[in-house]
């Protein structure tokens, strides 16, 4: 394995952006204001490509990664690779079959391909579910990056330590080949539940050390935004009045949808709109129990994963309209109004652009099947940001 690859200030690093999806990668890049070029993204999937393409202009390589050449990769003479491989092997909810499971394949055949490419990259940033440090996936990614002269550092973080109400913890690897190196060498080899490092801090105090897990990531939601500014609202006043309009016409019908439609002209957050997002009375009596409801003023909601407005239980959180007036009191869930976030605050808790658009014809399962694969921009800028940095 020779490496050739030199990288000038002057130029913008060359990126190939692996399991593309719907360019959660590419705007984290973005935000992270690194000077880079995504040379090529790679995705199988035809819709989530249609909204990269939407997004973007560029089509992503549609195609299995799995087979891939390292010919192939050496001709796009990227200096970064970045991957957001399957989760499925390594979820809780899952088989938990690690490498056994066919959705890693391609995965383990990138890692193959690192030692195999004349050209191998300088960086290489990956991201998965919590359980992945555990896998043997990750055992054979670190063996191969060791073996490529990669000194690796690790990160779970979720989006509530970045000012985001939104758990969603995820494992991050961040992997620079030698003569390259860390802004902060003291964490290297080493897995963090912190983000201190992006921000510059050498605290060594939140290293993997098990009674600091939990504390870490519990310890931010007192410092996040309220779920409130991540609606489709822009104001108190707003909500308020929509709040209003949902009393008097959705849920008065005993299934929890509206029984008269009121268009709010000029507002488009209409009530009519919103119809397709109340959570049905049936489904309230049968899961209302499992269901995770948070509030307009809470500060933390619920992971939203793919199966999002499919099925109710584990999947993300629902959204009272209707806030109890004493808390205290036992109210039932019926009379607060359920509903699904919408996909546009779905994006918002992800921390994606205002412009990031679907194009018209995905249809709302797709929607949030997409977002529910992607990952928060909130997380991944920083610590690109950090991976990118030179040591000063
Ligand atoms: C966890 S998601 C990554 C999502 C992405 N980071 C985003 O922001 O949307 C995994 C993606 O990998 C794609 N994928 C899975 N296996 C693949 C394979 N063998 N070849 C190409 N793409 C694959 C899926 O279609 C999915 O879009």
């Amino acid at each position: 394995m020779e490496g050739l690859l030199k990288h000038h200030d002057d130029e913008p690093w060359r990126v190939l952006e692996f399991y593309s999806g719907i360019g959660g990668m590419r705007y984290s890049l973005m935000k992270a204001d690194v000077k880079a070029k995504v040379v090529e993204a790679f995705d199988i999937n035809d819709t989530a490509n249609d909204v990269y393409q939407h997004n973007f202009g560029h089509r992503p390589y549609q195609g299995n990664i799995q087979s891939l050449t390292a010919g192939d990769l050496d001709s796009y003479g990227a200096q970064a690779w970045l991957l957001s491989p399957p989760c499925q092997p390594y979820t809780r909810q899952g088989l938990q079959k690690h490498s056994g499971d066919a959705r890693a394949f391609s995965f383990l055949r990138i890692l193959e391909l690192i030692q195999l490419t004349l050209q191998p990259p300088l960086m290489v940033f990956v991201e998965n579910v919590v359980g992945f440090e555990t896998s043997d996936t990750h055992s054979k990614m670190i063996e191969i990056l060791g073996k490529c002269d990669f000194v690796t550092q690790e990160f779970i973080l979720s989006p509530i330590q970045f000012g985001v109400p939104y758990s969603r913890p995820r494992y991050f690897c961040l992997a620079k080949r030698k003569p390259l190196s860390f802004q902060s060498q003291l964490f290297n080899n080493q897995l963090l539940w912190s983000p201190s490092p992006l921000f510059g801090y050498d605290d060594d105090t939140m290293t993997d050390k098990h009674d600091q897990k939990q504390g870490s990531l519990d310890k931010f939601p007192q410092c996040c935004e309220p779920v409130e500014k991540f609606l489709e609202h822009n104001s108190s006043s707003d909500l308020a009045n929509t709040e209003s309009r949902f009393r008097t016409t959705s849920c008065v019908s005993k299934d929890g949808f509206g029984a008269s439609e009121k268009i709010d002209e000029g507002n488009r957050f209409s009530v009519s709109s919103m119809k397709q997002y109340f959570v049905p009375g049936s489904l309230i009596e049968r899961w209302g129990s499992a269901m995770d409801v948070v509030y307009p003023d809470s500060k933390r909601c619920c992971c939203f994963t793919k199966s999002y407005y499919r099925y109710v239980k584990g999947t993300g959180s629902l959204l009272a309209t209707i806030q109890p007036k004493d808390r205290g009191k036992p109210s039932s869930l019926k009379e607060q109004c359920l509903r699904y976030f919408t996909p546009r605050e779905v994006a918002n808790l992800h921390s994606f652009p205002e412009d990031f658009q679907f194009p018209q014809h995905t249809s709302l399962r797709q929607r949030y099947a997409l977002l529910g694969n992607s990952l928060s921009i909130a997380v991944v800028a920083p610590l690109l940001r950090y991976l990118f940095a030179e040591p000063t």
